[in-house]
């Protein structure tokens, strides 16, 4: 076991649901934080942050990438070094691109690397799924591409889906956030059965208009009765949006994992316009957004040793 006194990982946004695979799919986008650890000779922690919306995170141990280190730390049952962190964000907050599995899948790999990797990578994303409460965002943005999570008897079966190269992801991302823990409220605990079965169809629709970019397929398989329908209420514009999204020509719009992004599937002939449309609906009714096509990553977390 080699270990090393300092490590940085990269970490890529990921979007979730993609409509009806609500808490089993999720995509890694070209979109990342970085994540510096470096362990001190004493037990002090240091956490600086730089990039997007920095003076938001919290700087102590409050620090969600952090508690992710820590855990990592006490599974293995070793005390947590002290450690100065230095985080470059790239991914906004509380948006639905995944920023919390980028702090959590970035602890514990920082930590795993610096422990001299005693957990495998499986081990890792066991840990990262138990501390996020479900698989969608943590599996891709530690593995990359598009990755279906469903339990089983041993745990986790994780599958890659094949994504076609001419569809593109185009996000839409407001200047308000949506915290996961407020959109999760105001779920129904309990569907119906047409309910269920709308879903289920619907996910295997898309997973097959996913690998061929067929467009009926695509323009059917991105609704879903699971969550959006409750959502998006908490999304001002979302009607607007979505109605400018499908005008421009997108097979659909979804919320991007929690919302309050919203996010089109768009084949690569058209991006430009459905940039302009969906960015100009919300800027009618005064909701100011960043719009722009993200391609798919396909590497996932990623570990350089300096
Ligand atoms: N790089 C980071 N370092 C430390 N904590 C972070 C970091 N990024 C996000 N967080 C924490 O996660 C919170 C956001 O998590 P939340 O689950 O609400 O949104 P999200 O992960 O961006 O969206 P979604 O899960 O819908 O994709 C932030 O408010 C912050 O507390
Ligand atoms: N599947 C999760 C993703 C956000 O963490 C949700 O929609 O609540």
């Amino acid at each position: 076991m080699s270990v090393v006194s300092s490590i940085t990982v990269k970490v890529p946004a990921t979007t979730a649901n993609l409509g009806p695979g609500f808490d089993c799919i999720g995509v890694a986008l070209k979109l990342y934080n970085e994540f510096k650890f470096t362990i001190l000779d004493t037990d002090e922690l240091i956490i600086k942050v730089s990039g997007l919306e920095a003076p938001k995170l919290q700087t102590d141990e409050n620090n969600l990438l952090y508690q992710a280190f820590v855990k990592l730390y006490q599974y293995i049952q070793q005390t947590p070094p002290g450690v100065k962190i230095e985080i470059k964000l790239g991914v906004p907050l509380a948006r639905g691109l995944g920023s919390s599995a980028t702090a959590i899948v970035g602890g514990l790999v920082a930590a795993n690397g610096l422990a001299g990797s005693p957990l495998s990578e499986f081990q890792v994303m066991e840990l990262a799924i138990a501390m996020e409460g479900h698989p969608d965002n943590v599996v891709p943005a530690l593995l990359g591409g598009c990755r279906l999570a469903a339990t089983s008897h041993k745990g986790w079966e994780i599958c890659d889906i094949p994504w076609h190269r001419d569809i593109i992801p185009v996000v839409a991302i407001p200047n308000f956030e949506l915290s996961t823990l407020e959109a999760r409220q105001v779920l129904p605990t309990e569907i119906s059965r047409a309910d269920a079965i709308f879903n289920i169809s619907h996910l295997g629709l898309l997973l097959r208009g996913l690998a061929t970019n067929r467009e009926e397929w695509l323009r059917a398989a991105l609704q879903d009765k699971l969550h959006q329908p409750y959502r998006q209420a908490l999304i001002p514009g979302y009607d607007t949006v979505n109605l400018a999204a499908i005008a421009a020509g997108a097979y659909g719009m979804v919320i991007s994992g929690a919302g309050p992004t919203l996010l089109a599937l768009v084949d690569k002939s058209i991006v430009k316009s459905v940039e302009a449309e969906m960015s100009s609906a919300w800027m009618e009714i005064g909701v100011g957004s960043i719009v722009r096509s993200i391609f798919p990553d396909t590497q996932g977390a990623n570990i350089v040793y300096n």
